[in-house]
């Protein structure tokens, strides 16, 4: 185990700069999630790592040691990709053993029995020591790819969307182990994902990474209830946060917001007018969670009229579209709330839940009770 960074560090590919300037410094033992879209270059990240490329600039460092000349086959880490090559020939067992009878990481046949009983109980496919691993199932061969990986203990694990073809009761069931497993051993972990869901439930922080720069590193409700910028806030959530278009008004030192669907005003809290006030921005965009968002069948003070443009079922949930002034306005209901397309509902934004963007740069202004927000929330 290591704690591994990766300073100023840039790679490219031909005239493809897949990673500008990134630095990351994981702790050592840390599960560290590396979250982004399609291409943003999450896979590059590990491959500089491993060794497996070299980067143009900066440095690779584990512990205090430059890595940037060390040969991939010293620098013991252990990748665990979404196909999990095991030895088809090979017994469970002797997939398991394999990484402890390379030339480099040699045991004495009692260890190597030992730790693989061990591990194997752990990753509970004891029962299938005997098997090939066709006679595995999907998520059991992961497990032993894992446990493959795991018994070397290396300075670092690298794993590159290991769940991503599972289904998604395994993948469930596997985020749970994976976690336990980790907490188990003691080994620094870099997780790579294109799921939010994953990049949450494990990581004990998360660096989003878009088109080869770092946008954020940060824990799950750091980056969940704190974004660093509106990009940052649109990959996570259930459904896409919505953001809205907010006058800043002024009127006898209070300070209010005005939404474009008709004159009404809304009051801010006061940490949020303080630093309305200090920005002196007189736009911004407003991110509402779709949790975040009042509705009423019924009109009241304060809710604006919309209709329902679409739902969309999502297991005890429904997401549902309203069309409010040029805007589509997405929120999550029960799914015993029954809602027909084009009924009237009315909904009210609490600026309380808001997540403030300058309306320029889309960087994060301000939210209220930042601080509880950052220890997650009081309300989900
Ligand atoms: N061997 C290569 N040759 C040329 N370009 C490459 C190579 N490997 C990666 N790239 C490019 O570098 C960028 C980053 O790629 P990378 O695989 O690191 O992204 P990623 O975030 O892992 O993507 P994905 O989630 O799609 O796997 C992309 O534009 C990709 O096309």
């Amino acid at each position: 185990m290591a704690r591994i960074r990766l300073e100023h560090v840039t790679k490219k590919y031909g005239k493809i700069t897949a990673l500008e300037d990134v630095s990351i410094d994981v702790q050592d033992n840390e599960f560290y999630v590396i979250f982004g879209p399609a291409g943003a270059g999450k896979t590059s990240v590990l491959n500089l790592i491993a060794g497996i490329a070299d980067p143009e600039e900066g440095n690779i460092r584990f512990d205090d040691t430059n890595m940037n000349y060390v040969e991939p086959r010293e620098r013991d880490v252990a990748m665990v990709f979404e196909n999990y090559a095991l030895y088809p020939h090979k017994t469970v067992y002797e997939n398991i053993a394999s990484s402890m009878r390379t030339k480099k990481h040699r045991q004495p046949e009692t260890v190597v029995d030992r730790e693989v009983k061990r591990v194997a109980k752990l990753m509970n496919i004891s029962e299938l020591l005997e098997r090939r691993p066709a006679q595995a199932s999907n998520g059991q061969r992961q497990r032993i790819a894992l446990g493959r990986a795991l018994v070397r203990n290396p300075n670092v694990f690298l794993m590159d969307e290991p769940l991503a073809h599972l289904d998604a009761k395994l993948r469930n069931s596997m985020r749970k182990e994976l976690k336990s497993m980790q907490e188990a051993f003691h080994t620094t972990t870099i997780y790579v994902t294109h799921d939010y869901t994953e990049a949450m439930s494990l990581g004990d922080r998360i660096a989003v990474i878009d088109q080869g720069k770092i946008c954020q590193v940060g824990t799950g409700n750091e980056v969940y209830y704190l974004p660093k910028s509106e990009f940052v806030a649109k990959l996570f959530g259930d459904c896409e946060i919505n953001i809205l278009k907010g006058q800043v008004v002024e009127e006898e030192g209070k300070i209010s917001i005005r939404l474009p669907y008709g004159q009404e005003s809304y009051l801010v809290p006061e940490d949020i007018r303080d630093k309305l006030k200090s920005a002196d921005v007189k736009q911004v965009d407003i991110g509402f969670r779709g949790w975040a968002i009042d509705y009423s069948r019924n009109p009241q003070e304060g809710f604006i009229k919309g209709s329902i443009y679409t739902h969309e079922p999502l297991g005890n949930k429904v997401e549902l579209t309203v069309s409010l002034g040029d805007d589509m306005i997405r929120f999550i209901v029960h799914v015993d709330e029954k809602f027909e397309i084009d009924e009237t509902v009315y909904l009210r934004f609490n600026m309380d839940k808001g997540i403030f963007f300058h309306s320029e740069t889309k960087e994060y202004l301000v939210r209220h009770n930042e601080e509880i927000m950052r220890g997650g929330g009081e309300n989900g």
